[in-house]
């Protein structure tokens, strides 16, 4: 395995439970990019910025916390360093858990820099000097993953510019974080400063925040980002970004297109990713690339050279560490001759964690517009739920697609608090082509958040002929 992230430690799992001999090959740290500095990092100071927010309702619950003025003062700080320390910890703790779990299962490692000398070998540079390793296999996965992309006009120092993987250095709360980029990155990030206390801008070059995502779950958090107080720049592309000043004056100017300066304390970039592929010696093994530098795949992860398999986010199939950790899982099974289903993305489930979450399983709206499929939509807003009353949960709502005849469920999208928890009973029924009745017909428990799923459902209800 070339990587040691999602990708290539599900599938050094697999092919060595299939008998194989495995070598996994890691350049920075077990878990990869996904455990080290996005997926783990990012989660876990968002869980911090989600207490913020549910602290935020506490007054209309009637809490009260002593020495506070009155029911709108601020009652709660963050202490960042704390944060990123904690953030840090159950990363580095996290990637350790990994490779002890490979080393047990007789796993090697070679930490260092690989590349494919041809498709059946590779070589690597080792992190300590030591003599090169050469490795000859029978099957390669490479699974590489990304970087951030940078852009030449504003490159990160780390200190006052960041990409997502260096914020976790700062040891107190900017005094105004600009994000650049409202994707799930950016909108994550600027969702998860703003909920700690910091005046945030964000800079989007697109109508609206989350372009690709669903319209109303897109706007609806573009609302409760300006609600709390964010400033949500739309059609705004930023040009290019210098730290000013000296001291106490020193500050960040962004420049957009259109000749704007927004000044603030820190920016963080979050223009999306390039796939890790230069100098692995791809092409000359034989594996194709896409005009994006991605690594071309099947659906069982094969790539243009025999033995020859790639997994996770240099394949760019789809971004998440889950379908990394699929494709990886399959692209064993297949090259080790054990049954395997090609993947599919139809059923993949994600979630932004965001507050409120999007949560979204099956067919887009969009998707299936494009498709011509003919699909009904019902939706309910979290307000109607009982037990979001009593939570205090106002934002989210329900949404399902399913067949106007068939009644299968197509599709669906949770806004709500944990939506990624919420999404699974959508889930269940995307992957075993359950109808809306069906889902309708099981017993929620009264009051809860899931009761929405099923009311949800039930609206789809369609009466047989
Ligand atoms: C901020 C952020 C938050 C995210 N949050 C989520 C989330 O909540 N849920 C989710 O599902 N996905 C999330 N993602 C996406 C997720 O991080 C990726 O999809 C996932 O990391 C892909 O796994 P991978 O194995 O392909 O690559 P990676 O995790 O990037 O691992 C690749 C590994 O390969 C190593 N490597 C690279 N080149 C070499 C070489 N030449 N030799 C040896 N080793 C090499 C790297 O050091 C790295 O460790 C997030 C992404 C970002 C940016
Ligand atoms: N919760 C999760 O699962 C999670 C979290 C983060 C990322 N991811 C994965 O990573 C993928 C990539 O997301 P991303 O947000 O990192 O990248 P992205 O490419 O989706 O978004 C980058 C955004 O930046 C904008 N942009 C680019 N240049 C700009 C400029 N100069 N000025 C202003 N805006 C500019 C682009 O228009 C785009 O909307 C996602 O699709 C997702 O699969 C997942």
């Amino acid at each position: 395995m070339l990587g040691g992230g999602p990708g290539g430690y599900e599938a050094a799992l697999v092919a060595r439970r299939l008998g194989a001999d495995v070598t996994v090959v890691e350049l920075h740290g077990l878990g990869g990019a996904a455990v080290l500095t996005d997926v783990v990092p990012s989660k876990t100071l968002i869980a911090t910025a989600e207490w913020m927010t549910i602290a935020d309702t506490a007054a209309e619950l009637g809490i009260r916390v002593d020495g506070a003025a009155g029911a709108t003062s601020q009652k709660h700080h963050v202490d960042l360093a704390a944060v990123n320390t904690r953030v840090m910890a159950l990363a580095a703790a996290q990637s350790a858990d990994i490779r002890a779990r490979l080393e047990r299962e007789d796993i090697r490692i070679v930490m260092g820099r690989g590349r494919l000398d041809g498709p059946s070998r590779v070589v690597v540079d080792t992190a300590d000097g030591q003599p090169q390793v050469e490795l000859d296999a029978d099957v390669v996965l490479v699974s590489t993953g990304a970087t951030p992309r940078v852009l030449p006009t504003a490159v990160p120092d780390g200190e006052r510019i960041f990409t997502w993987t260096q914020v976790y250095n700062l040891t107190s709360l900017p005094e105004k974080l600009i994000v650049v980029g409202s994707g799930v990155t950016g909108a994550e990030f600027a969702g998860a400063y703003n909920a700690l206390g910091c005046d945030v801008v964000l800079i989007s070059s697109r109508d609206r925040v989350l372009p690709g995502e669903d319209a109303d779950a897109a706007n609806l958090i573009e609302e409760v980002f300006r609600g709390r107080g964010m400033t949500v720049m739309g059609r705004s592309r930023a040009e290019s970004a210098v730290v000013v000043g000296e001291g106490d004056d020193k500050h960040v100017e962004v420049t957009l297109s259109d000749g704007t300066v927004v000044t603030g304390s820190h920016l963080l970039m979050a223009v999306g990713s390039t796939p890790s592929t230069e100098g692995l010696g791809l092409e000359e093994a034989g594996v194709r690339l896409t005009p994006s530098g991605h690594i071309e795949v099947d659906k069982v992860s094969r790539t243009s050279a025999r033995g020859v398999y790639a997994a996770g986010d240099c394949t760019g199939v789809f971004p998440l560490a889950s379908v990394a950790a699929m494709q990886g899982r399959v692209a064993m099974s297949h090259a080790l001759g054990d049954a395997v289903q090609p993947i599919r993305l139809r059923t993949v489930a994600a979630n932004i964690f965001t507050a409120p979450e999007i949560a979204t399983v099956g067919y887009s709206e969009k998707k299936l517009v494009e498709q011509g499929s003919k699909y009904v939509t019902t939706i309910l807003p979290l307000s109607r739920n009982p037990r979001a009353k009593m939570l205090g949960m106002r934002d989210g709502f329900v949404k399902m697609f399913s067949h106007p005849e068939a009644g299968v469920v197509l599709g669906g999208v949770v806004v709500a608090p944990r939506a990624s928890e919420l999404i699974f009973p959508i889930t269940l029924a995307v992957a075993h082509r359950l109808t809306a009745d069906a889902v309708a017909e099981a017993f929620t428990v009264y009051p809860s958040l899931s009761g929405s799923i099923a009311e949800v459902a039930r609206m789809g209800h369609h009466r047989g002929e």
